[in-house]
């Protein structure tokens, strides 16, 4: 592997969300077969602990000193003992089938209490200084639990800003060109041609590739569409009318002239399939005035976007800023668009917004 700026880390990231998103994957399945059921916890609990835990052991395996932000923390697994039995049995049999990968992440985690150990990392406060790894290991956890989308999302900041970005996906389709649709990929885990790996390094572009179960499969260089009449896009928002207001879509879409209906969709999947050219808009529109939106849940997405030739910005046009600590406290909702477009877009946001 050619040694540039990054790429240990775009490689450690990319080997380390796959075999999380493996274990997402191999948690929805076991629940439904009905076989988590006796473990008294929601599955959603269970792959979001075993997801962080394979995570952040391969992180300090490679980069022992980088800060982390996470989360989850593992109060709730030292509390509960049938729990915490159902994640560890989990996190030992989630292995890569490459064994130099598996290697790579540092192999199998010693014990159950270092497990404990290795999730309570993920408290890191964040900020602008140094390098700080961001993971959320299932986001989108309404789409997790209707077999649609979610994502387990990796990016690391240094000195505030986004330098790697890595998405699991585990039920978008590999094929970048498929049209989005509302319901791509629902129940679809286990069909062929579904899984894909986003990434990003800062200045390098950003690809895709399948998800696989084995070694990193063939990349390929992603980019947004361009768009000559913006009243021909597609955007995305989110499932839950409490994340994003969709009445005030309805009327940015009206003001741009978009006639198609919204694509909704739970998870930072939507950058991701702005990114691959899949989707043209994201719109985060704030419900709540009182809401901070989460360092983990943009950072990959975000740089992801950006390096496709996109633009992501608050609802104002400012930049998102990592540099806050555990929050974007600085900024309001998200607006992605192609770079050419997204002044037109921010625009009509800022007039619907500023009309109410
Ligand atoms: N009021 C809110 N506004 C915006 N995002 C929210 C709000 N409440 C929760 N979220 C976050 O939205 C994310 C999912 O976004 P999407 O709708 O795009 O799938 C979750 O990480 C969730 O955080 P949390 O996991 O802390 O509930
Ligand atoms: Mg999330």
């Amino acid at each position: 592997m050619a040694s540039t700026e990054y790429s240990k880390e775009l490689h450690i990231a990319l080997l380390a969300v796959q075999r999380a998103t493996l274990l997402t994957k191999s948690v929805f399945h076991s629940h439904a077969k009905g076989t988590l059921d006796k473990a008294d916890a929601s599955p959603v609990t269970i792959g979001d602990f075993g997801a962080q835990a394979l995570i952040i052991s391969a992180l300090q395996h490679n980069f022992p000193d980088d800060e982390i932000v996470a989360e989850e923390e593992a109060k709730d697994l030292r509390e509960n003992s049938k729990v915490r039995q159902t994640v560890w049995d989990l996190v030992q049999n989630s292995k890569l089938s490459d064994d130099a990968a598996e290697k790579e992440l540092g192999g199998a985690i010693a014990s159950v209490d270092s497990m404990l150990d290795i999730i309570d990392k993920g408290d890191s406060k964040g900020g602008s200084k140094g390098r700080i790894w961001a993971i959320d290991p299932i986001d989108g956890t309404k789409g997790f639990l209707r077999g649609g989308q979610y994502a387990v999302c990796l990016g690391l900041m240094v000195d505030g800003d986004v330098k790697v970005g890595v998405l699991g996906c585990p039920n978008l389709p590999v094929d970048d060109s498929q049209p989005l649709t509302e319901d791509i990929g629902a129940d679809a885990t286990d069909a062929e041609g579904k899984g894909v790996l986003f990434s990003a390094v800062q200045g390098k572009g950003a690809a895709s590739r399948p998800l696989g179960k084995g070694s990193l499969a063939n990349e390929s260089t992603i980019g947004m569409k361009p768009i000559s009449n913006i009243s021909d896009a597609t955007f995305c928002e989110s499932v839950e009318a409490g994340h994003s207001s969709q009445s005030d879509s309805v009327a940015i879409a009206n003001k741009l002239g978009i006639t198609k209906p919204s694509v909704r969709m739970d998870s930072q999947a939507k950058y991701a399939s702005i990114a691959r050219g899949a989707g043209d808009l994201y719109l985060r529109l704030p419900v709540r005035k009182d809401y901070v939106e989460k360092i983990w849940d943009h950072a990959a997405g975000d740089l992801i976007v950006r390096e496709a030739g996109g633009q992501v910005t608050d609802t104002e046009g400012k930049r998102l800023d990592f540099s806050h600590g555990r929050t974007l406290k600085e900024n309001k909702g998200v607006i992605a668009a192609p770079k050419d477009v997204h002044q037109h877009v921010i625009e009509a946001v800022m007039s619907v917004l500023g009309s109410k």
